[in-house]
């Protein structure tokens, strides 16, 4: 029989200690996972007691997740370093400016069979300049393969056991159901999709490739229309000062999340690893315009104009920045669904 896997969860915020009870869950009854998970918690004094003695004690997360009980199972470890040592799974889930200094730490301490998947939303500054993915960053760093989980999955909701959606982009098809088994409990569920269960949703959309090259622009509004020939008859129609036309045309229908119907969590694993990971770090940068947009008082059209223009920036910015992703996965919860709870959340 092979050996167990052993996890552990570097990070203990909102998010790190919400899928910790999905993660210790899953551990303590999935038999090809270690009982006990390891979570790194940096430590804090809370009313004058160590985080990680609460935790162990009471098995809650007074400061960053209260209310909700960890499986015993979750042990709170105060070195990184003790933490992750033994591990298999790193599973990282820390604010992403502490995520190079962890990795110091770590650095030829860690199994070098071990693999990554990173929770965090976020980029970091390259060294001479640019961006840098913080999966790249742990890859880089620990010379490990890391997967990524992005989705809208606020995380008080997720620890309340609400119904969402993740995406799981990973590469690695040996790892990939590891991961999404880690991850799929009753409340969180896990649904793998691939081309042939895909559903068309939103088959209305094609770029050759994500061109833009069709943009027609005048002021204020934009008509999108996705049928050829009547297309151009439709924009002259509609085309005005007020309006601006955006031609497409409808060929090749995308690919759009799959229909697996589970309870309250879907888990969709996707070898698109770097559109995932960007989707969680742009979709903030839309949610800002969002927000001027409420705070300027502009209506809902002009928010739902600037959603809609976000997403499609993002899209282009992969498509330049880091071409051969596909369109499906700005469809998937990590992107459209990610983007829209971040940009009406409260
Ligand atoms: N909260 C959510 O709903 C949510 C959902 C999805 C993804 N995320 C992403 O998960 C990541 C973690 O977010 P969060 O909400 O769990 O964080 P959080 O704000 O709840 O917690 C911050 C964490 O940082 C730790 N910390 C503080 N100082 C530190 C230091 N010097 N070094 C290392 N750690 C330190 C704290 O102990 C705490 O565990 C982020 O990238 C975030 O974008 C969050
Ligand atoms: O605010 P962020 O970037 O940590 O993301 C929160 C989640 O995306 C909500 O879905």
């Amino acid at each position: 029989m092979a050996a167990k896997q052993k996890v552990c969860i570097i990070g203990s915020g909102n998010w790190g200690s919400a899928i910790a009870k999905i993660v210790g869950r899953n551990a303590a009854r999935l038999p090809n996972f270690e009982d006990t998970v390891t979570m790194w918690v940096f430590e804090e004094m809370i009313e004058g007691k160590k985080l990680t003695e609460i935790i162990n004690e009471t098995h809650e997360n007074v400061k960053y997740l209260p209310g909700h009980k960890l499986p015993e199972n979750v042990v709170a470890i105060p070195e990184v370093v003790d933490a992750a040592r033994d591990a298999d799974i790193l599973i990282f889930v820390v604010p992403h400016q502490f995520v190079r200094k962890i990795c110091s730490s770590l650095l030829g301490q860690i199994k070098p069979t071990a693999a990554a998947l990173s929770l965090i939303k976020g980029f970091d500054i390259a060294e001479g300049g640019g961006i840098d993915l913080i999966s790249h960053i742990i890859t880089r760093h620990l010379k490990i393969p890391c997967a990524v989980l992005m989705g809208a999955n606020i995380a008080s909701e997720v620890a309340e056991e609400k119904f969402c959606e993740t995406t799981i982009g990973c590469r690695d098809a040996l790892l990939a159901p590891v991961l999404r088994d880690l991850i799929q409990t009753d409340e969180f569920r896990v649904v793998v999709v691939d081309d042939e269960d895909a559903v068309e949703i939103c088959g209305a959309l094609k770029f050759s490739r994500i061109g833009w090259g069709d943009f027609i622009q005048t002021d204020e509004f934009r008509v999108v229309v996705v049928d050829d020939e009547d297309a151009v008859e439709i924009c002259g129609a509609l085309k005005t000062d007020e309006f601006r036309v955006v031609v497409v045309d409808d060929e090749d229908a995308v690919e759009i999340c799959g229909a697996l119907k589970t309870d309250e969590f879907r888990v969709v694993v996707v070898d698109d690893e770097d559109a995932v990971e960007i989707c969680g770090a742009l979709k903030n940068i839309v949610a800002v315009g969002a927000g001027f947009v409420d705070g300027l008082g502009f209506g809902d059209n002009t928010k739902a104009a600037v959603i809609r223009l976000g997403l499609m920036e993002m899209i282009k910015f992969v498509d330049v920045f880091y071409p051969g992703s596909k369109l499906s996965t700005f469809f998937e919860s990590c992107g459209v669904a990610d983007l829209i709870t971040t940009c009406y959340g409260e």
